[in-house]
């Protein structure tokens, strides 16, 4: 399944060691610490994989309840924060709101020393989804909401601030999926940046802000944003087409295709494809759904490109009536937990890192006096 790595961009180099996961090596093509994806996002809640993602192993029953109750207690925000995110303006992009949300919590609750990572990711894990919402409720409609809901899970509490009501069990559950989906994945550029980051000994509040700034970009988390901006255009699956192929004709890149590392699919793509018909027919849509598999027939047809992750998520967090914009935060909730572990597997086994570049500029010369230049 693995393409020819080469080139520019750091492509196929090896960067460093991880226990955390694979892609495009072995099962379906992406395993966190040994598990197939697939068999996670099937038989798992979201917290049991950052369990396994964070603390090492899938936890017990009595574990997965001990963390549940150690995050519900840690969804609350400081009024200092509260402060700073009533400060930020409704028209701010949601990434830029978590990137500070972030760094203003790393002010407020210092990262001291290296024994205290654990509860810090957790915090950060329990407390993002409350961060969006007071800022996206205060700044939309003007409300101040309580952050401190008693909802079972990360995505129910998140739907839950965002809406204003308990989330339904599909939706519940499609959040779940959506968030195991979105855990973990080696060494993105999101990842590796947190990495770098740790390998100067920096605390991880600073390594999560760094990560965030990359994710931000449409090349990488943002594509999800820039699919669904793409498909909204679109009345019907030929209109689609029509319209695919003269974007296609002008060499425009299409967000949601194509991958750094898969050649042939993205095993979250089938996945969260699923999710996304079986939320199509929930809510009676007849246009968004069969769009996205044109464009997905189309890309494939012309450009022997398929989807990554981001494709079909855009129309399945949609049908759960999500604002495009808080599309790429959700990834946030999620990838935080690959991110922790990345910081503390570095920490683990640090080495600062510091590569080299061919130097293209030039050759020595001296300095012209000012007056003379
Ligand atoms: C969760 C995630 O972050 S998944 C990635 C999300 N990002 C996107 O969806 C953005 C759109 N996709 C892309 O820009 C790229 O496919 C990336 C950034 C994901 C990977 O980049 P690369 O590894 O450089 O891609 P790759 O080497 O496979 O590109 C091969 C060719 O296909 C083209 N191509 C790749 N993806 C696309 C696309 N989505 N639309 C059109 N053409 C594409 C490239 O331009 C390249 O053509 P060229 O050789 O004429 O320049
Ligand atoms: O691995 C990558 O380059 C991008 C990606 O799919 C991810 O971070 O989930």
């Amino acid at each position: 399944m693995g393409k020819v790595l080469a080139g520019a961009g750091l492509r196929g180099q090896v960067a460093g060691k991880t226990a955390l996961s694979t892609v495009g090596k072995s099962g379906s093509g992406l395993t966190y610490r040994g598990y197939d994806v697939k068999d996670l996002a099937n038989n798992c809640q979201f917290e049991e994989v950052a369990h396994l993602i964070l603390k090492g192993a899938l936890p017990t029953q009595a574990e997965l309840d001990a963390y549940k109750k150690k995050l519900h207690g840690m969804r609350g925000l400081p009024q200092a924060l509260k402060d700073v995110l009533e400060r930020i303006p409704a028209d701010a992009h949601p990434m830029d709101v978590l990137r500070t949300g972030c760094s203003m919590l790393g002010n407020l609750e210092m990262e001291l020393d290296f024994g205290q990572q654990q509860d810090a990711a957790d915090r950060m894990l329990a407390c993002f989804p409350s961060i969006i919402c007071y800022w996206y409720r205060f700044s939309h409609d003007g409300v101040r909401i309580d952050v401190e809901t008693d909802d079972d899970s990360i995505g129910g509490h998140f739907l839950h601030l965002l809406h204003g009501e308990k989330p339904n069990e599909l939706h519940e559950q499609v959040m779940h999926v959506s968030l195991i989906l979105y855990a973990e994945h080696e060494f993105n550029a999101s990842t590796f940046t947190a990495r770098v980051c740790a390998s100067t000994l920096s605390d991880i509040h600073s390594c999560i802000t760094g990560a965030i700034g990359s994710l931000r970009g449409p090349l990488h988390g943002g594509a999800n944003e820039a699919a669904m901006d793409m498909i909204q255009e679109f009345t019907s699956a030929d209109h689609a087409e029509e319209q695919m192929m003269l974007k296609l004709a002008k060499k425009e890149k299409i967000m949601g295709f194509g991958h750094a590392v898969y050649s042939e699919s993205d095993p979250r793509n089938e996945i969260i494809k699923g999710w996304s018909e079986k939320l199509a027919k929930d809510v009676g849509d007849t246009v968004l759904y069969p769009v996205s598999v044109r464009c997905e027939e189309v890309m494939k047809r012309e450009k022997g490109l398929f989807c990554n992750a981001d494709f079909f998520h855009a129309s399945a967090y949609h049908f759960m009536n999500i604002p495009t914009k808080l599309f790429t935060p959700i990834f946030v909730m999620s990838r935080l937990t690959g991110w922790a572990a990345h910081v503390m597997e570095q920490r683990a086994d640090n080495r600062i890192i510091r590569p080299s570049a061919d130097y293209i500029g030039e050759e020595l010369r001296p300095v012209t006096p000012i007056s003379e230049r």
